[in-house]
C-alpha cells in the first residue's frame, strides 16, 4: 500500500497506546510512580502557606504559633524530600524496565514488516528512524508526564492559595496562558522541522560510515576521496544545525516575550498587595507562592515541551508503525501450495518503487513452469533484481498479478510464503558467528536435523572452505571475534550460498547472482550440478529461478528470459533464442568472442 494512504494517527491516539504499552510493561511499577509522583506536590505547595504561618506568628510574637508552624514546616519539608526520592527511584525502575520492553516491541514491529518499504521510501524511513532512536527516549517519558500531571497540580493548588490573599490574584493564572500556548506550537514546530531535516542527517550518517568502515576505506584512500567524505559530512550536519538554529532562535524569543508578560503581571502583584495595606503574612505567601508558580509553570513548559516533541510525536509514530504491521499481517488469508503443480505465473506485472515516478516493471508477463530451472537475463538496471524482490513479497505490483499455482501471491501471508522461498543474492549478508549458524540461519527451523547444514555445504561447492578452516563448521567467522576467522570476498558469497541451499523442499529458489564473487569457472560448475540436480527433483515442483550475467551459467536453464528496459523482450529455450538471432545471440556472442580472446 503506499505510503500516503497510511497517514500518521493523532497525537492523542498515540499517547493512549503508549499509556497502555506502559501499563502492560508494568503495571504495579507504573501505578507507584504516578502515586509517589502526585502525591509530592501537596506538601510542596503547603509549604508556602506555612511560611505565612510563621511569619504571622512571629510578628504577633504567639509563642506556640511559632512552634506549631516551625514543625509543619520542617514535617512538611521532609515529607517532600521523602516523596520526591521514592517518585524517582519508582520512575527510574520503571524506565529502566519499560526501556528494554519498548526496544524489543520496535524491533518486533520491524522485521515483522513483510515489505522492505519502510527501508528504502525516504518519508517512510525518516519516521521509522524517528521510532527507532526514541524507543528508549519513549521509556522516560512516563516520568514526565506523570511531572506534567504534578506541576499542574501544584499551579492549581498554588493559585487557590493565592486567591484566599485576593480572588483576583488567581487572573496570574490567565497570564501564564501565553507562555503555555507558546511552549506547545514549539514543540510541534521544531519536531516536524527535525523530521523534514532527517535527509541531511542520514546523509551525514551514510559518509561517516563510508568514512569509518574498513572496505570503503580502502577505496577512499585509493582514490583519495577521504577529504571529499570528511567535507560531505560537515556541510551535511551543518545544513542540518543551520536550519534547526534558526527555527529555535525563532521560537525562544516568542517564549521570552510570553514570559515577559507574566513577570510583569507577577511584579505589578506584589507591589498592589504590599500598597494596599497587605499583612505581611499576605505578602510573603504571595512572594513565595508567587514565586513558584513562576517556577511551576516553567517546570510545566518544559515537560510539556519534551512531552510534545518526543512523546506525542514518537507515540504516533509508533501506533503507525504498529498499524502498517497489523495492516500486512491482516491481509493474505490463502496458504501457499503443499507442492507446485503448474508454476508461477506473472500477468501484465508492473512495479514502480515507492516514492519514485518511473516504472521498473512493465507489463511483465511470464511462466515459470513448475520443476524448472529459469535464468533471468539483461542489461544493469534492467529490472531482474526487482523481479527476484517482487516473487519474494518484498513488494506488490501496482498493477497485474503474480499468481502460484493459480493463486495470487497478495492473498498468501508473506511469513509463510517466505518459509517455501530460499534465496542467495549478489548483496549478501555477513553473519559473523560460527560457520555452522550462518549457515543454519538459512532456515533456523531445520538446522538442528543432522546433516542439513553438511548438506547445504555440499551443494554450496563450500567442503573445501570448511576442511581450510581450524575448527571446521565450529569456526568463529569475523576477525573482530576471539579466534574469529576472516574469509575473502569469495568464501563469504559461498556461505551465503550454502544459507541459500538450508532448505530442502522450497517452493522458489532465488539466485540472484550469488556468485558473483566466484570465478565463471566455479559458478559454471556450481549451477550445472544444481540444475541438474533440480531436474532429478523435478516432481517436487520446486521453480529456479536464476539471475546472472555470465552465459556459460545462463545456457544450462530451462527457460532463458530477456530483460531490457523494463520489459521483458525474449524468452524461450537458449538453442530457440540462439536461432532467434535476437539481442540473447547478440550478447551471448559478445561474451563467447570475449572469453575466447582471453582464453
Ligand atoms: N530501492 C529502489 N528504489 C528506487 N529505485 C530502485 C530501487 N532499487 C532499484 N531501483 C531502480 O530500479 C531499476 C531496476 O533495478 P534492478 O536492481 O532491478 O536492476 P537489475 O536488472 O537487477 O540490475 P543489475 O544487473 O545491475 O543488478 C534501476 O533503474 C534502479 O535504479
Amino acid at each position: 500500500m503506499p505510503a500516503e494512504d497510511h497517514p500518521l494517527p493523532s497525537s492523542w491516539r498515540g499517547l493512549g497506546r503508549t499509556l497502555r504499552l506502559g501499563w502492560t510493561a508494568s503495571p504495579g511499577l507504573i501505578a507507584v510512580a504516578f502515586a509517589t509522583t502526585i502525591a509530592a506536590a501537596l506538601p510542596d505547595v503547603l509549604i508556602a502557606a506555612a511560611l505565612a504561618l510563621l511569619a504571622d506568628a512571629v510578628l504577633s510574637g504567639e509563642q506556640v504559633g511559632v512552634i506549631f508552624a516551625a514543625v509543619l514546616l520542617g514535617a512538611l519539608a521532609v515529607m517532600s524530600w521523602l516523596l520526591r526520592l521514592l517518585s524517582e527511584r519508582a520512575n527510574r525502575r520503571f524506565a529502566d524496565r519499560t526501556g528494554v520492553f519498548m526496544e524489543a516491541h520496535v524491533v518486533r514491529l520491524q522485521s515483522g514488516l513483510p515489505s522492505l518499504e519502510h527501508h528504502e521510501r525516504p518519508s517512510y524511513v525518516d519516521r521509522v528512524q524517528l521510532v527507532r532512536d526514541h524507543a528508549d527516549t519513549l521509556s522516560k517519558v512516563y516520568q514526565e508526564l506523570f511531572q506534567v500531571v504534578g506541576a499542574v497540580l501544584r499551579l492549581i493548588l498554588t493559585m487557590a492559595l493565592l486567591m484566599t490573599v485576593h480572588p483576583l490574584l488567581g487572573l496570574l493564572g490567565l497570564f501564564a496562558v501565553p507562555t503555555a500556548a507558546v511552549s506547545h506550537w514549539r514543540g510541534g514546530a521544531e519536531h516536524a522541522l527535525e523530521e523534514r531535516l532527517g535527509h541531511h542527517e542520514r546523509l551525514a550518517r551514510h559518509f561517516f560510515l563510508l568514512g569509518t568502515n574498513a572496505s570503503p576505506g580502502r577505496e577512499l584512500r585509493v582514490a583519495r576521496a577521504g577529504e571529499r567524505v570528511r567535507r560531505g559530512r560537515h556541510q551535511a550536519w551543518a545544513a542540518r544545525h543551520r536550519a534547526m538554529a534558526r527555527a529555535r532562535w525563532t521560537t525562544t524569543l516568542w517564549q521570552t516575550a510570553a514570559l515577559t508578560v507574566f513577570g510583569c503581571a507577577f511584579t505589578g502583584s506584589v507591589a498592589g498587595v504590599a500598597l494596599n495595606g497587605g499583612s505581611a503574612a499576605e505578602v510573603v505567601l504571595l512572594l513565595t507562592a508567587g514565586g513558584r508558580l513562576a517556577q511551576y509553570l516553567g517546570q510545566t513548559l518544559s515537560q510539556v515541551h519534551f512531552l510534545r516533541t518526543i512523546w506525542l510525536e514518537g507515540g504516533r509514530r509508533l501506533l503507525w508503525l504498529e498499524e502498517l504491521a497489523s495492516m500486512a499481517a491482516e491481509r493474505s488469508p490463502a496458504p501457499p501450495p503443499e507442492r507446485m503443480r503448474s508454476g508461477i505465473a506473472l500477468d501484465a506485472v508492473s512495479f514502480t518503487y515507492p516514492g519514485t515516478d518511473r516504472r521498473v516493471l512493465e507489463d511483465v508477463t511470464l511462466h515459470l513452469p513448475a520443476g524448472s530451472v529459469v535464468a533471468v537475463v539483461g542489461e544493469n538496471g534492467a529490472g531482474k533484481s526487482t523481479l527476484v524482490k517482487l516473487l519474494a513479497k518484498m513488494y506488490e505490483p501496482d498493477s497485474g498479478r503474480i499468481l502460484v499455482d493459480g493463486v495470487p501471491l497478495a492473498d498468501m501471508p508473506a511469513d509463510a510464503w517466505r518459509e517455501r522461498l530460499s534465496g542467495a543474492f549478489q548483496d549478501f549478508a555477513r553473519f559473523e558467528y560460527p560457520l555452522r549458524l550462518s549457515i543454519g540461519v538459512g532456515d533456523l527451523a531445520g538446522a538442528g536435523e543432522g546433516g542439513a547444514v553438511d548438506r547445504a555445504v555440499a551443494r554450496a561447492g563450500a567442503g573445501a572452505l570448511v576442511d581450510r578452516l581450524d575448527r571446521g563448521l565450529d569456526t568463529q567467522l569475523g576477525s573482530a571475534w576471539a579466534g574469529g576467522a576472516e574469509l575473502s570476498e569469495g568464501q563469504w558469497q559461498k556461505v551465503a550460498l550454502a544459507r541459500g541451499y538450508m532448505r530442502d523442499q522450497p517452493l522458489l529458489l532465488l539466485l540472484d547472482e550469488p556468485a558473483s564473487a566466484l570465478d565463471a569457472e566455479t559458478e559454471h560448475l556450481l549451477f550445472e550440478r544444481y540444475a541438474e540436480r533440480a531436474r532429478a527433483l523435478k516432481d517436487r515442483g520446486r521453480v529456479t529461478l536464476l539471475v546472472s550475467h555470465r552465459f556459460s551459467t545462463v545456457r544450462t536453464a530451462d527457460l532463458v528470459v530477456v530483460m531490457d528496459g523494463a520489459r521483458v523482450i525474449e524468452q524461450g529455450t537458449h538453442a530457440e533464442l540462439m536461432e532467434l538471432g535476437g539481442r540473447y545471440a547478440e550478447l551471448y556472442g559478445i561474451q563467447d568472442r570475449a572469453y575466447r580472446v582471453e582464453g
